[in-house]
């Protein structure tokens, strides 16, 4: 018989209650889901409000030191010059392009031009020459130390450095005749060492030639360092200038010296002109790279030449570039500071690079110029190999040119290049090889900072920030490290992304506007550096 209800379908009774069990569970669940949803919301919604407080609190403009604020207009000199005056700078600048200070290498430098631009400097700038309270010295044969005697000794000295030498320069695919004609053309000088760094050179000897002619005495001493060997090195200008300021004592408040400017249109993203002033500059290793082989009959050739296993030894080194380290070094100071001159979303990215480094790194990495700032660079530079078309060529070397990232050392880059090539066949030879240089102190306290904060302001009013950057290259303040720990490399030019291939390259060249701003920053600075400041040393510095 069969009993109504208690008919067991082969499913339902057991179904039932695992239906309600399962239905218990999946209220749990749909609970637990619940309170996920809202921790998740909570956190994303946290997140977002920490990303829009680090992207939109207020920042703090650098205070103005206080005798800076009172200072009246009456007392300082403005960086206005005649139609006379303004002739003079661009001409001055005209004859010092003129002067073929090439440096080819570290013994061959053209010596003739070099000898011949002492009587130059003396000529142009007479009052420079002429005053009581500058000393000049000539120093390794070329290079040029001004001392420049304050009349307040308390005051601790500061150093502009420039240098006098350039790299070579053939006519072939120029736009003018000749670098070194230093012909005008649209409002431009062109010429090799109008950027690099001749304009320097001339600019601060011009800056002080006007100062001095308008009387005007500087309250802190300062010295002037003209290297005549900065593009092989430094070792006979720089270096000897530093020993002579180490033989006297000299501790300086401040060094500046070329090795970054103002950027505009670099960084995608960025509208207004940034200031990038840098507070250090990479490393650099310069190596060999050679492999020998049996010569012999190219009729019959070994499986592997040494041009071939070169070859593959560099390929090797280009596919595999060094590590992107953004994040691990001063850079990051630099993007964090730039961040409000982004336009959105970027300036949010920016502002939270403890949650968007990693794809900022990415981002970075995309173009030469700002991969530069984000890892040790690899330039295959030389190549030399074969002397005939029919002859296994015994050997072949390279030259490849190392430039450090602030965060790793000369072992290290060599290591992992060591690893990259796995080839015993390829001997390396170090030519040259130095670390990362130390990171200067970048804050509102510190004088050289205040300054050039200061005048970038009274100069380019136009310039979104000012910000610490890394100097890609090298210049000669690197070998100023035992005299300050404040060295800053920045030349006050605007610099755009088409002057990039111009710089060492074809037709380099400096706007005639450009180049008087140059010198008004300079003159401006020398002024604007006779303050004290608060945390001056109590020393006597009489030089
Ligand atoms: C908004 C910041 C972007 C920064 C991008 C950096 C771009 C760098 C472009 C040009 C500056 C290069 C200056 C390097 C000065 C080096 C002087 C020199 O030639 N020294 C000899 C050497 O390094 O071999
Ligand atoms: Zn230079
Ligand atoms: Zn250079």
């Amino acid at each position: 018989m069969i009993r109504r209800g208690t008919r067991r379908s082969p499913r339902g009774p057991e179904r039932r209650p695992e239906g309600a069990k399962m239905a218990a569970l999946s209220g749990r669940a749909r609970g637990a889901l619940w309170v996920a949803l809202l921790a998740l919301c909570g956190t994303v919604l946290a997140l977002l409000a920490v990303v829009l407080a680090r992207t939109y609190a207020p920042r703090s403009p650098s205070p103005a030191p206080e005798l800076w604020a009172r200072r009246s207009r009456q007392q300082r000199l403005e960086p206005t010059f005649s139609p006379q005056e303004r002739r003079e700078l661009k001409e001055a600048l005209q004859g010092a392009i003129r002067m073929q200070t090439v440096s080819f290498s570290a013994n061959d430098q053209n010596t003739t031009a070099l000898a011949e631009f002492e009587p130059y400097i003396r000529k142009a700038f007479p009052a420079v020459f002429s005053a009581a309270f500058i000393k000049h010295e000539v120093i390794g044969e070329y290079s040029h130390l001004f001392t420049i005697q304050g009349s307040n000794a308390q005051l601790q000295p500061y150093m502009l450095l420039a240098h006098i030498d350039v790299v070579p320069a053939s006519p072939d695919g120029w736009d003018v005749s000749d670098p070194f004609s230093a012909e005008e053309r649209d409002g431009f000088i062109y010429g090799r060492g109008t950027l690099d760094n001749k304009n320097s050179v001339m600019g601060i000897l011009h800056a002080l030639e006007f100062l001095l002619r308008r009387n005007y005495r500087p309250h802190r001493s300062f010295y002037i360092g003209l290297g005549h060997d900065e593009e092989v090195g430094g070792r006979k200008g720089a270096m000897k200038i530093v020993a002579e300021l180490e033989s006297r004592g000299i501790q300086l408040s401040f060094v500046l010296d070329e090795g970054s400017f103002i950027f505009d249109g670099i960084v995608t993203g960025i509208e207004k002109p940034v200031a990038s002033i840098g507070i250090t500059e990479k490393g650099a290793i310069t190596a060999n790279f050679t492999v020998t082989s049996e010569p012999g009959h190219s009729s019959a050739p070994p499986k592997r030449t040494s041009i071939g296993i070169l070859s593959e030894a560099l390929a090797k080194l280009e596919q595999h570039p060094m590590p992107n380290l953004f994040g691990h070094g001063p850079e990051i100071l630099m993007f964090e500071q730039l961040a409000p001159d982004f336009s959105f979303p970027l300036n949010v990215i920016m502002s939270n690079l403890w949650l968007f480094g990693p794809l900022v790194g990415r981002f970075l990495e995309q173009t030469p110029t700002t991969n530069a700032l984000v890892r040790t660079t690899t330039a295959i530079t030389m190549f030399h190999a074969g002397v005939k078309s029919n002859v296994i060529p015994p050997s072949a070397n390279a030259t490849v040119n190392f430039r450090i990232h602030s965060s790793q050392t000369v072992d290290e880059v060599l290591g992992i290049v060591d690893k990259t090539i796995d080839d015993k066949r390829v001997k390396i030879e170090m030519e040259s090889a130095f670390d990362p240089l130390p990171v200067s102190p970048w804050d509102d306290q510190t004088f050289g900072v205040q300054v050039f904060r200061q005048t970038i302001q009274d100069v380019f009013p136009d310039v979104g920030s000012v910000a610490p950057g890394i100097c890609v290259g090298n210049t000669d303040s690197r070998h100023f490290v035992n005299l300050t720990n404040a060295i800053y490399r920045f030349n006050p030019v605007i610099f755009k992304p088409e002057d990039l291939p111009r710089f060492h390259g074809l037709n380099e060249r400096i706007s005639i506007e450009g180049y008087e701003k140059q010198v008004q920053f300079i003159f401006q600075l020398i002024q604007n550096s006779d303050i004290s400041q608060s945390t001056e040393p109590h020393a006597n510095h009489e030089l």
